[in-house]
């Protein structure tokens, strides 16, 4: 397992551009499957989910060819179905949250799907009742086999129906629509999620040929096609680097200009980091951050204490908390940070306090920060990255503290972050691997 070396104190200066965004490329490229011709993807990023799956789509029979530094084309004309049943797939799925949206596309184009239980974080309970529950309303028959802990999802032709789902689930939704706009009829989506990651998956299956109306809402409208066709696909920013990129200049008082960002598609994310008091201004699609000696929380109107909580969108994204609480530590001031939809997400923050962070975890969902207005500063620490949000939340701390810091485990940073020490030593950081 590698680690990281971060000498801290260190402010950063310059630009950074943020990389293609992880759970929109994830998406994407699943969707690829649904049909025999070449579909282009571009500014895919260069991360470890990202390239484990475009490894497992080769595994699978896809052709893909990397035309530049961050461009594919996948072509699903042949797919080898005796692979999809081999341990070496399912054993590849188990450590990969993004496979579990094969299903859909493979169940509506080839009428079978095998998959494992998904990896991914370890961050709570992370069900996959939405995704399994929808595709069943479709006309899927689901067999759980418990012992190989593997699930076999079979259907003849899929049928476009009404459903009200059970939660707004991401990737939930994603499978449902890859399913549904191969179905025979219409079907439609109440609760959907309506992420940007989704909205983006939305439009390139119109481009492929799919009806889909609705997009950006809760409430989508599935035409189902007989088939759908190549196109070609630009993947948005990662808005969750941008929040951390925010996070980080704020930390270490840096001033950073983000570039690029596809301000539109942020959603509240500028605006919760405002809350938090940090100074940001949008200069066309850039973000600029200036230097910060400090920066106060705000209070309600009434006078309480803030309370930042995640919420499906268009709430705050909870894949920003563990930045946000990061950040938090060394304003003025105090705020609430509510994880409502993960249970073991703010664990970490024990790390923090041995940092020298003062922060109360009130139970596994919610934590008080009390910030120190940079009065004292945190101290370098030993730790271990325990998911890729709290690693890069640990990351951030650790550059701001004095002293030297070490991070394990940092396979977990890999996963969602591109050569995050290479680009963050580029403006001013000292972050070694080793
Ligand atoms: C690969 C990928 O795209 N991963 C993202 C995706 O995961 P993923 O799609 O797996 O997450 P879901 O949207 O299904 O749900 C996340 C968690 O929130 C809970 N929940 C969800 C919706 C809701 O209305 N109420 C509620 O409590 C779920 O029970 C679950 O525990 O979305 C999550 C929520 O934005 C993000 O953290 C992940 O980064
Ligand atoms: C939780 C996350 O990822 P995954 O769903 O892939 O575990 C994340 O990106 O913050």
């Amino acid at each position: 397992m590698a680690l990281f070396i971060i000498e801290g104190g260190h402010r950063l200066a310059g630009e950074i551009h943020p990389q293609g965004a992880k759970n929109e490329a994830l998406q994407i490229i699943c969707a690829t499957l649904l049909t025999a011709d070449k579909v282009t993807v571009h500014n895919v990023p260069n991360i470890l989910d990202v390239n484990n799956l475009i490894q497992l789509m080769r595994d699978m029979g896809v052709e893909v060819t990397k035309n530049g530094i961050d461009s594919y084309t996948f072509q699903a004309a042949r797919i080898d179905t005796a692979y999809l049943e081999s341990e070496e797939f399912l054993k590849k799925c188990s450590s990969l949250r993004g496979s579990v949206m094969l299903v859909g596309p493979m169940v509506a184009r080839f009428g079978r799907a095998v998959i494992s239980k998904p990896g991914g974080d370890k961050i709570g309970r992370r069900r996959l009742d939405t995704h399994f529950i929808g595709i069943q309303n479709l006309g899927a028959r689901f067999h759980h086999n418990e012992a190989a802990g593997t699930f076999d999802i079979t259907a003849d032709r899929l049928k476009g129906t009404y459903m009200l789902l059970d939660e707004a689930s991401v990737t939930g939704t994603a499978n449902i629509i890859m399913a549904a706009v191969l179905a025979e009829g219409t079907t439609t989506i109440y609760n959907a999620a309506c992420e940007p990651y989704v909205q983006q998956l939305c439009r390139m299956l119109n481009r492929m040929g799919a009806k889909i109306t609705g997009i950006a809402s809760n409430l989508l409208t599935i035409e189902g096609v007989k088939e759908l066709h190549g196109t070609e696909h630009t993947i948005l920013p990662d808005m969750i680097e941008v929040g951390s990129f925010i996070g980080m200049a704020a930390m270490t008082a840096s001033e950073l200009t983000i570039k690029d960002v596809s301000y539109e598609n942020l959603g509240i994310i500028p605006q919760c980091f405002r809350r938090l008091g940090i100074r940001l201004e949008q200069r066309g699609d850039d973000i600029y951050i200036p230097a910060q000696e400090s920066y106060e929380i705000e209070s309600f109107m009434d006078g309480s204490i803030m309370t930042i909580a995640d919420a499906p969108w268009p709430g705050l994204t909870p894949d920003l908390l563990s930045v946000m609480l990061v950040v938090a530590t060394q304003a003025k001031g105090s705020v609430l940070i509510h994880q409502k939809m993960f249970e073991s997400r703010l664990f970490f923050v024990d790390k923090l306090i041995d940092m020298g962070a003062q922060i109360i975890l009130c139970d596994p969902h919610r934590a008080v920060v009390i910030g120190h207005n940079r009065t004292f500063r945190l101290h370098g620490g030993n730790m271990t990255s325990p998911d890729i949000r709290a690693g890069i939340a640990l990351l951030i701390a650790a550059m701001s503290a004095d002293g030297i810091s070490r991070i394990h485990n940092i396979e977990q940073i890999d996963r969602g972050y591109q050569d995050i020490e290479g680009r963050l030593n580029a403006i001013g950081a000292r972050i070694t691997r080793i």
